[in-house]
């Protein structure tokens, strides 16, 4: 029990909270992703409310964009936790032999400029269309912030659950701004995640509601 407590808190945690970190780091940097935001989640909770609740976050498209490009643009894993070939496989024209040790290149698929348009850009509209994006990738592998497969991330629920919540509580409540002078680097720095070389510093007012 304790070992099993202890891998869901050493994986959920920082991979969360470094998930997070990046997001309000984007949205600094682009007030107008911001003010586009908080335009959605005005449209759903009146004012006055206090907290945004769970049913809440269903009704937020634009929420869901912006928490799918941070995970696009700023994966907190790099890679998965190394997979092996249970037999030899040849994958577009390689053979893998069994037993071998693989690893995916998580960032470089999100980055892709052959998938993706303007990769490096942080636009959440790309995530706004018909359908809901699979993050699961059970249909097409697109990018796997969480990995795939049968070893996918079995946080991702809770994962995206906490991220939404949090940044629509954040933004709900407070504006958030860049400090004088400071231009917000995206620098990433490698720990047990990929995290912000210079941590977010922002002036945060209470908005009144
Ligand atoms: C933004 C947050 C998170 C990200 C980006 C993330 C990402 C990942 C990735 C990339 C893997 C490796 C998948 C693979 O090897 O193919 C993984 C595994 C795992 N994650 Fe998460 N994770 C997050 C949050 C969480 C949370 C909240 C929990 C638990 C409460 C959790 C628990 C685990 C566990 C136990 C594994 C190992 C699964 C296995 O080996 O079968 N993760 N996660």
């Amino acid at each position: 029990m304790v070992t099993l407590a202890s891998e869901f808190i050493n994986a959920g945690t920082d991979t969360t909270s470094t998930a997070l970190q990046w997001v309000m780091a984007n949205l600094v940097k682009y007030p107008h992703i911001q003010e586009r935001l908080l335009d959605e989640i005005k449209q759903v909770v009146v004012d006055g409310v206090e907290d945004i609740k769970e049913e809440d976050l269903q009704k937020m498209p634009h929420l869901k964009a912006v928490i799918l490009e941070g995970l696009r643009r700023h994966p907190p894993a790099h890679f998965v936790v190394p997979h092996c070939v249970t037999e030899d496989t040849i994958l577009g024209g390689y053979l893998i032999p069994k037993n071998s040790n693989i690893n995916f290149m998580v960032a470089d698929m999100g980055w892709d400029p052959k998938v993706w348009e303007d990769p490096m850009a942080f636009k959440p509209e790309r995530f706004i269309g018909e359908e809901v994006f699979d993050i699961t990738g059970s249909r097409e592998i697109k990018m796997m912030p969480f990995g795939v497969g049968r070893r996918i991330c079995p946080g991702l629920g809770l994962a995206l659950l906490h991220l939404e919540y949090f940044v629509a509580n954040l933004i709900w409540k407070f504006e958030w701004k860049a400090m004088d002078g400071d231009e917000i680097s995206l620098e990433e720095k490698q720990e047990f995640t990929i995290v912000m070389k210079t941590p977010l510093m922002a002036h945060i007012t209470p908005r009144k509601c």
